[in-house]
């Protein structure tokens, strides 16, 4: 479940070193745009110590490196690549399926000297300029490491030559974009994150825009906005009583030969039935078919 995944400032021990304990599915330690340029250096040494240590129970553990384009992101790899714990890393400025195969080259030359199974270390992809999303399918199977894909919105709006309003609109195509390239390309979609982190109505309104858009789950940067993402984002008691009605009504049907059945007045069909199973895997009662 990637429902929400916590930013780490990389030059802030305090946050680093409490950050898997808020309940998020996943943490972003950050080399990236959280931290100055002065920094970098501290950061990276820091954010390695941390991931020597291992000790993150069950969450996702990755790291947000600075982008292909500078002249820090082979430090970054080779200062967290073999460390006790990383899942996967998180790559911004992710906007042409040559950076990702670049970055996953590199990684295969770590993991093979390192003695780490290939392919071990996963890459979530940011996707921060008009060009990026438009070619975010080409990104999202430019390396089978690739196993999310995310628009990185303060980066993006500056690229379109707009700002963040309120109401996210214009952002929404973006995102939209992004969940179609993530579904066509079998990976996972993550939303934005919600930069004020004090309107806890708006954070509301935005989550669930993403739940209904398609999204897997969002960055968070402050610990208060995780319970709210996941209260959106986990199926209620409600909608997993429907969803086992669904599929008990269905398969009922399906043994008296009939192909369509009515369920609280509504048609259930096929992709009815898959909907409801999606719940049930959302809600770790299924496994995801292969
Ligand atoms: C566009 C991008 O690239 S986004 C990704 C990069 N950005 C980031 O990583 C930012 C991460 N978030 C933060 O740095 C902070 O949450 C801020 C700056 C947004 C707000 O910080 P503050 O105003 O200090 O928050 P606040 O006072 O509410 O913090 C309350 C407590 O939560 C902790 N906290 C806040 N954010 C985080 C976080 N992301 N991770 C862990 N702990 C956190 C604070 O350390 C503080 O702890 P304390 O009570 O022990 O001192
Ligand atoms: O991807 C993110 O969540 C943050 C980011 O880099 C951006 O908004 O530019
Ligand atoms: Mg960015």
């Amino acid at each position: 479940m990637r429902r929400t995944m916590l930013y780490l400032p990389g030059n802030n021990p305090n946050m680093l070193v409490r950050g898997h304990l808020f309940g998020s599915d996943g943490i972003v330690m950050d080399m990236e745009d959280a931290v100055a340029l002065s920094e970098k250096d501290a950061a990276r040494i820091m954010i390695s110590k941390f991931l020597q240590r291992g000790d993150f129970g069950s969450v996702e553990v990755t790291v947000r490196i600075n982008g292909a384009d500078t002249e820090f992101w082979k430090k970054d790899l080779e200062a967290v690549v073999p460390c006790k714990r990383l899942d996967g890393v998180r790559l911004p400025k992710a906007d042409s399926p040559q950076v990702i195969r670049d970055v996953d080259e590199e990684l295969s030359r770590l993991e093979d000297k390192y003695g780490i199974a290939q392919g071990h270390i996963k890459l979530f992809c940011i996707l921060e300029t008009a060009y990026g999303i438009w070619h975010a399918y080409d990104v999202a199977t430019a390396s089978r490491r690739v196993t999310a894909i995310l628009p990185g919105g303060e980066d993006l709006v500056a690229d379109l030559k707009t700002s963040r309003t309120p109401e996210g609109t214009e952002l929404e195509w973006s995102r939209r974009m992004i969940v179609i390239a993530a579904r066509a390309a079998g990976v996972d979609a993550i939303d934005l994150m919600f930069p004020r982190v004090t309107d806890g109505e708006g954070l509301r309104r935005d989550a669930q825009f993403s739940k209904d858009l398609g999204f897997d789950g969002k960055s968070v940067i402050h610990p208060n906005q995780i319970p709210v993402i996941h209260e959106i984002f986990t199926p209620s008691e409600k909608e997993i009583e429907k969803a086992q009605r669904i599929i008990a009504a269905a398969e009922d049907a399906r043994a008296r030969g009939l192909g369509t059945v009515s369920v609280d007045g509504r048609m259930v069909d096929v992709p009815v039935v898959k909907r409801a199973r999606y719940i049930l895997v959302k809600a770790g009662l299924e496994k995801e078919d292969e």
